[in-house]
């Protein structure tokens, strides 16, 4: 493996699910593969799940760990070619990812969707000009549009907690008071999508994922007839794809409560983090027992220890 951008990375996710299982119950056993590797841990973007448990997957791997808030603490990157650079940008992603590579065994880039050009986001402009000029392989802490580790973190969970062969599994939109990347829930649907499960979204009218991410999932914008026998209920807010990234009015209450979970199949509750408490989700909800927030955010590392360990093998 020497790219984690996407499922379609992955030939096997059963087989990559199994992986990070095995590392939960045996996170020291593949030091040797680290010894004397470099990660780099690149943030455009906020974090701390993402920071810090592809931190602590390397370090298990044996591995060296920089990390670089790069919008904060490098120079001011130029992203677009052919511009004369009299602004206020001093270095171009050119110079500084092939620096980067020359330092690194592996880079983890997390760089946010603007959510002002669609067209911008969507073809990963800038996290693609990381790959292209890095020259090592590259792991998405969240790119424009997806965000790999923490579905390969969902998966492993709900692999891990089922209690029926093929669980039904709800992504539901919950409200916020500012637009949002859709990496989050085009990713969990990608990966839902290929997954032994019954896949529904629910959202608002106008709220519509991609089509791309979103083949062989049923769409409703009933959130109760949605959540109906739901065995696990992921809930994330997300702004509209169309019009891109704008926050067409909701009418209806779409916070999850524990009113609401008394339709589904006693329903165990997902979201990645950070979650905003009675305004996305309730606190009764999250703080009562269906919650597996935190246990979710657990299996992170396990995530990211699978995929690094992927990616040491092949160097
Ligand atoms: C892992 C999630 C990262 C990010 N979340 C936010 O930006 C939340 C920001 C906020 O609630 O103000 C998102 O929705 O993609
Ligand atoms: N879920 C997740 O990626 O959290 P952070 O943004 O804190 O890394």
């Amino acid at each position: 493996m020497k790219l984690f951008t996407s499922v379609n990375d992955v030939t096997d996710i059963n087989a990559l699910v199994a992986d990070a299982l095995a590392l939960k119950k045996d996170p020291y056993a593949h030091q040797h593969l680290g010894k004397n590797k470099t990660l780099g841990l690149v943030f455009l973007n906020p974090s701390l799940r993402t920071r810090m448990s592809t931190q602590k997957a390397a370090l298990n791997l044996g591995m060296n760990v920089m990390v670089l808030n790069i919008d904060k603490e490098g120079w001011a990157l130029e992203l677009r070619d052919g511009v004369v650079m009299n602004g206020t940008t001093v270095e171009h992603i050119r110079e500084a990812a092939a620096v980067m590579g020359q330092y690194l065994d592996i880079i983890g880039i997390r760089s946010f969707p603007g959510l002002k050009d669609r067209e911008e986001d969507y073809t990963e402009a800038i996290f693609n000009k990381f790959v292209e000029f890095c020259g090592i392989p590259v792991v998405s802490l969240e790119s424009a549009t997806r965000h790999p580790l923490q579905s390969l973190a969902d998966i492993v969970t709900i692999t891990e907690l089922k209690t029926k062969a093929r669980p039904k599994v709800v992504l539901t939109w919950a409200p916020h008071i500012k637009p949002l990347p859709q990496a989050v829930p085009n990713s969990f649907a990608e990966w839902m999508c290929r997954a032994e499960v019954d896949f529904t979204i629910a959202h608002p009218a106008g709220y519509e994922l991609c089509e791309d991410f979103t083949q062989g999932a049923t769409i409703t914008h009933n959130q109760d007839e949605a959540l109906k026998d739901a065995d696990f209920i992921y809930v994330k807010n997300w702004s509209a794809y169309e019009p891109y990234g704008q926050m067409p009015e909701v009418k209806d209450e779409w916070m999850l409560t524990n009113d609401r979970l008394k339709i589904t199949n006693d329903a165990k509750v997902m979201h990645c983090l950070p979650v905003r408490r009675d305004l996305e989700l309730s606190a009764e909800v999250l703080d009562g027992p269906h919650s597996i927030v935190v246990h979710e955010a657990s299996n992170r590392v396990w995530a990211a220890q699978a995929v690094l360990k992927r990616i040491l093998e092949s160097l």
